[in-house]
């Protein structure tokens, strides 16, 4: 497994080797003696869950309040543009975002400290994301900024056609990160 880094600053790309044959493929998808050798404890990944969306459906962008959650995603089935943005003031990439493919086919892993937002939009007819995250989910934490925040300007490639209430009425980038809430 290669892991690399990403234009933002503490972001890793796992990338494993997938054996291939007439079966089907094998993949590791997390490996924790890589994990520790790049910084991150493995013992800190206590939740891992897994969400389905259609084509052209766009999550995000969300962060989290309190501390902030670091994560590993995957896309288990398909393909998704997933795209993060560092909201932690005391970065070097700080209100910058970057744009990475998730598939089905490289397998890659994206590592998402905490204090990031983090959102994907769905490039295939049907797509699996699994995430794994380092703190239990509390839905009380949630902040949500919208995808088409106008000072952020993430291109996405696809109409969005399906929101959930949540993140058709999130706050913009600047509020958001004016009260420094996430992280
Ligand atoms: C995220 C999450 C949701 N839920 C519940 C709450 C709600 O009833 C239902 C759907 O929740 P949401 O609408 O927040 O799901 P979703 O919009 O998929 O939220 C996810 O989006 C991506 C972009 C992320 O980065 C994730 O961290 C998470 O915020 O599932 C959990 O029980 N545990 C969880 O960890």
């Amino acid at each position: 497994m290669r892991v690399e880094t990403a234009e933002l600053h503490d972001v890793l790309v796992f990338r494993p080797s997938p054996h291939r044959d007439a079966r089907g493929f094998f993949t590791r998808t997390f490996d924790a003696e890589v994990a520790a050798a790049h910084g991150l404890d493995p013992a800190s990944f206590v939740q891992d869950s897994q969400s389905r969306s259609s084509r052209g459906t766009l999550r995000g962008l969300h962060g989290r309040a309190r501390g902030g959650e670091a994560k590993l995603v995957r896309c288990a089935r398909g393909a998704i543009l997933d795209v993060i943005v560092d909201a932690r003031p005391e970065s070097p990439t700080f209100g910058r975002h970057q744009g990475f493919t998730l598939d089905d086919e490289q397998h890659c892993v994206l590592y998402v400290p905490r204090g990031f937002l983090h959102g994907f939009q769905v490039l295939s007819e049907v797509a699996d994301i699994c995430y794994r995250i380092d703190r239990p989910h509390d839905s009380t934490d949630d902040v949500s900024v919208r995808y088409d925040d106008p000072d952020l300007a993430i291109t996405w490639p696809l109409p969005v056609d399906t929101l959930s209430p949540r993140d058709e009425s999130a706050g913009s980038w600047r509020e958001m990160s004016a009260g420094h809430v996430v992280g």
